[in-house]
């Protein structure tokens, strides 16, 4: 709480001078409402909101008395209280008009730095997104993904607006809770309802799986698809039956899911919402026609979805550039883009971090109108932050990463050339964040993040996780700059 008193004397007074070099003053989040006067403050790495004044707001917030104000710790109950008086603090759908970016914060640090890098761009931010497996991975809850993302836009002062996502949800019982707790976005993971093998079977194999399906289904399949043209703002696509047969196999039960979620969860809610279907994390490459059998079977059962991410050819890796034949990406993509719009959602690219490659097809082919998810690229930025800052932390994490990849591999498919990675001793200090410009380190300190913010010492003590803070606390100015400069190359090249 030290020089706490001096500011709120200045905030008493309404001028803010910030000369108390013990306290770090965010005179961006600077507010005023009816009587009460607010600020976001950092002392000894603990960030606090005061407030002064009298009225409902100043009695709601929840904090110490420090002489005329009070010192209120960014806690839940004090989130909650900011979201009550500042609507901008309130995460929110944005629909179909505008493209979106998913800027994933695993260390609930990186959204003053997305903010100053989308401020301006034709772009809004997803600020709060996290999987279940992320949260899962850091020990983290969705409620301490959505208090840092409404923290960060009220210290940084954005009032542009901004999502949160509950991405890649697969269980009934998480949706529930996250929809609870606030989220404007699902993502909607039907991996585990979709069969992968299906496309390598004969059509004698798969037609006698498909006969097992109750006749009225067979039949409705057969006389939807079977000998007709569907006119796709000028792409015709048309069905055989070894191709429909395999899409039912593959989507049907997904279809199902996705249906009874949106029935029971989604067009139940009485606010705008954005609702993503994620058919991409699983080995069934989406070509453009399973996309079209997939949307077209949502439509005509009245489920209204925002964006769809199918699994795209070639491979989408965590936290490197694309992999695989960039001409049949851009002819797949294109339809895949044409399709979005003719069904009008937004085409959805995950695993988007650092496609540098394919970023301008992207953008020359979805118009403007796409959602892309980025979240291990801002924890690498955080990591190469350490490395150019704490030598020793960032050497110490390295090892452990390479020592406990194969736990981490459970969680992420990446294919890293770990003989291209530079042995540790042969790399001075200075040249430690050179690591963060080889797809194969990235790759490995990329899909490793859990286990190195929850690995514990002899004694149950964090091995990193404080050091790995407060270090990032120390040079959060730092943190900003690299992904300003970062995301801001993602979303240049995307042309946003
Ligand atoms: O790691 C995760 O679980 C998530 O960040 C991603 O799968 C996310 O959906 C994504 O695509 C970020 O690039």
């Amino acid at each position: 709480m030290e020089g706490l008193l001096s500011v709120i004397e200045e905030l008493y007074q309404g001028k803010i001078t910030a000369s108390n070099t013990r306290v770090k003053v965010y005179k961006k989040s600077f507010k005023e409402h009816e009587q009460a006067r607010l600020i976001m403050v950092k002392t000894n790495g603990i960030r606090y909101i005061l407030v002064v004044g009298k009225g409902s707001l100043f009695d709601d917030l929840q904090g110490e008395n420090i002489g005329k104000g009070k010192a209120c710790p960014l806690s839940h109950e004090n989130r909650l209280v900011l979201n009550r008086y500042f609507d901008y603090t309130v995460p929110r759908a944005f629909g179909t008009k505008i493209a979106t970016m998913g800027l994933g914060d695993r260390l609930g640090l990186a959204s003053p730095g997305h903010i100053e890098a989308i401020k301006g761009r034709l772009v809004k931010p997803i600020l709060a997104q996290q999987s279940i497996r992320e949260l899962t991975l850091t020990n983290r809850t969705m409620n301490d993904m959505l208090d840092a993302a409404a923290f960060a836009v009220f210290q940084e002062g954005y009032e542009g607006g901004y999502g949160a996502d509950g991405d890649h949800i697969k269980q009934e019982s998480d949706i529930q809770m996250a929809l609870e707790l606030g989220i404007s976005m699902l993502t909607l993971d039907c991996s585990d309802y979709i069969p992968t093998g299906i496309g390598a079977k004969s059509l004698e194999e798969v037609r006698s799986e498909f006969e097992k399906y109750p006749k009225d289904v067979q039949d409705y399949y057969n006389e939807r698809y079977l000998h007709q043209t569907f006119d796709v703002n000028g792409v015709a696509i048309s069905f055989d039956e070894e191709t429909l047969i395999k899409y039912v196999l593959e989507y049907d039960e997904a279809l199902k899911y996705m249906v009874h979620v949106y029935n029971e969860y989604i067009s139940k809610l009485d606010r705008d919402f954005d609702f993503e279907i994620s058919i991409d994390e699983t080995e069934t490459i989406t070509s453009p026609m399973a996309h079209f059998f997939v949307a077209n079977e949502l439509t005509s059962k009245g489920v209204k979805v925002i964006s769809l991410a199918p699994r795209f050819c070639g491979e989408f890796q965590k936290g490197i550039d694309y992999i695989g034949d960039v001409e049949q990406f851009e002819r797949e993509l294109s339809e895949h883009a044409l399709i979005a719009e003719y069904f009008g959602y937004k085409l959805s690219i995950h695993s988007g971090s650092d496609k540098f490659r394919v970023f301008p097809i992207i953008a020359k082919h979805t118009k403007g109108i796409v959602h892309v998810k980025t979240a291990g690229t801002n924890w690498l930025e955080a990591v190469r932050v350490i490395a150019k800052t704490n030598p020793y932390l960032y050497r110490r994490l390295h090892t452990f990463a390479l020592r406990n990849l194969e736990e981490a591999l459970k969680y992420y498919h990446i294919t890293p050339d770990l003989d291209s990675i530079a042995p540790l001793d042969s790399v001075t200090d200075e040249n430690l964040a050179d690591y963060m410009n080889n797809d194969a380190a990235r790759q490995v300190l990329h899909v490793t993040y859990g286990i190195i913010l929850t690995a514990k010492d002899d004694n149950g003590e964090p091995l990193f996780k404080e050091e790995f803070y407060k270090t990032l606390d120390e040079y959060e100015d730092e943190y900003i700059e690299s992904l300003v400069h970062h995301i801001g190359n993602h979303v240049d090249t995307l042309g946003l």
